[in-house]
Formats: structure tokens, sequence, C-alpha cells
């Protein structure tokens, strides 16, 4: 298989979750790999390792990518939400807030850091198989859109709204019973998921909304699942959705949105090869539009949720080469200052990743080693049998497209501090996430009084 180099020239810069790497990734006169116009090593010598970069650019092509694809290709409204179980941060909300999209929560802490990044209220939605009151409180406060899931969040609801106040605008999440191709745990569209309502109980919670005071159906959502390279399972979603439509507006819910989730996939290592954003837009777009065509429905708000394609490559992660452990015959290990706690999907979802030595990305690949965490697991291995050039303690390892679901998911496993996150573009490098120290681990530790030894 042909090793594509994350900085070759053939980039597809305009999809950057084609490319392994963030978009603006280039090499120096000296041939050492830099991001954002900053030199890679530079940054690891700067601000640490392991560290967690965002390229602030990548990002933005993404978000703009959704944005355009959706008005070029879908005749009616249309926003594109960004999910941010993929990396929640101020800095992310704030940068997809610039771009005009909104973005989709699943807790109090989520929805605190979109509203503070600057997203505004009415283009956030709430999404959660078993939301707490406090969140549902939230959520209604804020005016946010609130996802119902399940009969406990009506139940909930009817509680909390006061009577005769302004109406919680809800959206409908059903099952659609449809399956595709990507890791058991991260697919929700099949009927025995636990999110969302069955679809054979779609009418009967239709005709419990008519006439209901303290909220307001505005629309349907369904998401099949994650890190999907196929559009035919969307194109099937668009139509069960449609369906489900027209139902409802026959039932006499004016249901003015459509939210089709997020999934689309991206490039971790070479032989992935997703659709680009523009492409899974134009085929949902039209899939939307040939289905509410068919059954004379008028174009609902058409909306999305990417997170992955949105900021999986505008991430990398370095981390610095500790010990080697040379097993004749059998394998070589090289162990890195981080691992499972900051990157938790090899180990969970066996996923694969992209890595180079950010000095000497061109320099051939000459020794098939394992790149393993420091973590006290077996199972603790970023890369398996991955071809490097020969390395020494101290080098700095890159490893691409860890900007979704690595920070989002970091643990203390070990007790070991996350790492600290910079943004960089133009030249310049930002911090925007404190490395923790091992202290701060201590911060929510109590040792009760008895326990302290008396004096
Ligand atoms: C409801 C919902 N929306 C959006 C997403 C984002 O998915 P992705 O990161 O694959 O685009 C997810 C995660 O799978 C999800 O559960
Ligand atoms: N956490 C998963 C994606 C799950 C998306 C949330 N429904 C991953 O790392 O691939």
């Amino acid at each position: 298989m042909a090793i594509l180099r994350p900085f070759e020239k053939d980039q597809d810069k305009s999809s950057p979750n084609r490319n392994i790497a963030p978009i603006t990734a280039a090499l120096d006169s000296q041939e050492r790999l830099s991001i954002g116009g900053c030199l890679l090593s530079s940054l690891a010598e700067k601000y640490g390792t392991p560290l967690y970069i965002l390229d602030e650019l990548t990002l933005r092509t993404s978000c703009r990518e959704y944005k355009d694809a959706l008005s070029k290709y879908y005749p009616g409204d249309s926003i594109p939400l960004y999910a941010s179980k993929a990396n929640s941060s101020l800095i992310i909300s704030n940068i997809v807030a610039s771009e005009g999209m909104g973005v989709d929560v699943v807790s109090e802490g989520e929805l605190i850091t979109a509203l503070k990044g600057g997203v505004e209220s009415s283009n956030i939605v709430f999404h959660g198989n078993n939301k707490s009151k406090s969140e549902l409180i939230m959520a209604y406060k804020n005016d946010v859109i609130i996802v119902l899931d399940n009969q406990y969040d009506i139940d909930q609801l009817r509680e909390i709204v006061p009577f005769g106040k302004r109406k919680a605008k809800l959206m409908l999440r059903f099952t659609p019973g449809i399956e595709c191709h990507t890791h058991e745990y991260i697919k929700t569209g099949h009927i025995d998921s636990k999110f969302g309502f069955d679809p054979d109980e779609l009418e009967s919670i239709f005709l419990q909304f008519k006439d209901i005071e303290w909220g307001e159906l505005i629309g349907l959502h369904a998401h099949i699942g994650s890190q999907i390279f196929e559009v035919q399972p969307h194109k099937d979603l668009a139509d069960v959705m449609a369906s489900a439509l027209q139902t409802g507006r026959k039932l006499g819910h004016s249901l003015n949105a459509l939210n089709l989730g997020g999934g689309l996939g991206i490039r971790y290592i070479a032989s992935d090869d997703p659709p680009s954003i523009s492409d899974w837009v134009e085929v949902i777009a039209a899939a939307v539009v040939k289905a509410c065509r068919e059954r004379s429905l008028d174009l609902p708000l058409l909306m999305c949720e990417p997170g992955r394609s949105i900021v999986g490559s505008a991430g990398l992660t370095l981390y610095k080469i500790g010990s080697r452990k040379e097993i004749p015959g059998i394998k070589t290990y090289l162990s890195v200052d981080g691992g499972m706690s900051d990157n938790p999907r090899p180990i969970t979802y066996q996923s694969e990743y992209s890595a180079c030595l950010v000095d000497k990305p061109l320099i051939r690949a000459d020794e098939v080693v394992t790149i393993a965490g420091k973590h006290c697991e077996s199972g603790d291995v970023l890369l398996k049998d991955f071809r490097l050039p020969r390395s020494n303690s101290g080098d700095v390892l890159g490893v691409f497209s860890t900007g979704a679901y690595n920070f989002s998911m970091s643990s203390n496993y070990n007790r070991i501090p996350k790492p600290a996150a910079i943004i960089v573009g133009n030249g310049e490098s930002e911090l925007i996430q404190k490395r923790e120290l091992p202290e701060d681990l201590l911060r929510n530790d109590i040792l009760p009084d008895r326990f302290i030894a008396k004096g």
C-alpha cells in the first residue's frame, strides 16, 4: 500500500476531511514539518509534550465547506451544527460560531462552553438519551432546541416548563432502522440503539403532542453513526425522515426542520477514502429534496451535525519518544510520553492513525515499530507495526488527525495530567488549554479530618 505522506503536494486542500494532516502542512528548507507556519519541533520545545495542536485554517475551511455546499446544493434554508462532543472548547465554539454554524451539545458542560464561546442559543441543539433535570432546566432557560429522545424527557419537561410561559422548542429523535458500516460502538441508527424513539412510536407521540401547552415540535432528528464513508445510508435516511415528516405534518405539526445528524468520516490512514464534505452535502441535499418532492412536502430547514469531519484533521498531537524495547525477531516498542489517556481511540475502537518524526518526515522509514503509550496497560498502543525511520530518545513524533474525539475523550488514567492545547495560524501559536499539573488532579480529593494524623 502506498504511504500517503500527510504533507504531499497532492493534498486535497479544499476538503480537509480527505487529508491526513492539516491543510497548512509544509516543509521548511531543512525538510522539517510545520503546521500553520509553525515548526512542530519548536512548538514541542516551547509548550512541552504531549501537545494537542489545532490548525485554525483547516478548521475554518471545513466549516466553510459545509456552509457553502449547503447553500449551493439545498434550495431551502439550512444550517450545519458542529457536534461539540468531537472537541468542546471556548476557542472551537468561538470559531464555528464566527463561521455561521450552530452547535450540538449533550451536557451542561458542552452547553455552557458553546454559550460562553459565543454561539447563539437559537443555533444550539441539546441532545442526550438520559438528560438530567438540571440539564433540561438549563436548556429550557437558555431557549435552545431540545431533542426529545424518550418518554422520560417528555415527563421531565412537562414539569419544568412553567404553565403559560414560553413554549419549549422541541425536535423528536427516532431510530431510523438504518445500518451502516462502522465500528459497532459508534453505530446509532439501528433499531436496537439506545438513542431515540422507536419508529413505531412516532405516531402516538405526534398525537400526544397535539394539544400540549408547554412545547412545540419544530422538527425531526436522526443520526446513524460515525466515521461513515458510504453515502447510501444517508440517502436512505433522507427518505425515512421525509416519510416521518409527512406523518407528523398530516397530524397537524408544522415540523419545519429536518436534522440528519453527522457521521461523515475522515482519512486517518492512506486507505481511508471518505467522500469530500461538498460531495456528501450534495448527496444528502439532493436526497432530501427528492424525498420531499415525491411527497409534495414543503422543504424543511435542513440541519446536519458534523463533528469529526469539522475538527478531526485540524488536529494533531506531538509526543516525545522515550524508551526503546527491542524484542529480537518479534517487535520493537518505542514508548511516548502520552497514550491512551490523551487518545483512547486505538484501545477503544482499534482505530488506526498515521504519524511521522516531525523533523525527519522525508527520511526513508527503515524500521517497523509499535508506538506504545506510558500507561500501565498492555493495550496502550497508539500505532501498531508502523514504519518509521530510526529514531532517538527525545525525537518528536507527530500523530495526525487527532482533532476529534481525543481531547474530548481524554482521561486522567494513572493520574496523568491532560496535555496542553494550542492553536496555530499565520506563523503564530497561542495556548488554548493549559497543561494540567499533577497538583490539579488533587483538586477534588478530600481527606476527611479523621484520617489526618493528629499531632
Ligand atoms: C447525535 C449525534 N450527532 C452528531 C454526531 C457527530 O458525528 P460525527 O462526529 O461522526 O460527525 C454524533 C456522534 O456520532 C451524534 O451522536
Ligand atoms: N467517540 C467516537 C465517535 C462517537 C460519536 C458520538 N456518537 C469516536 O471516537 O470515533
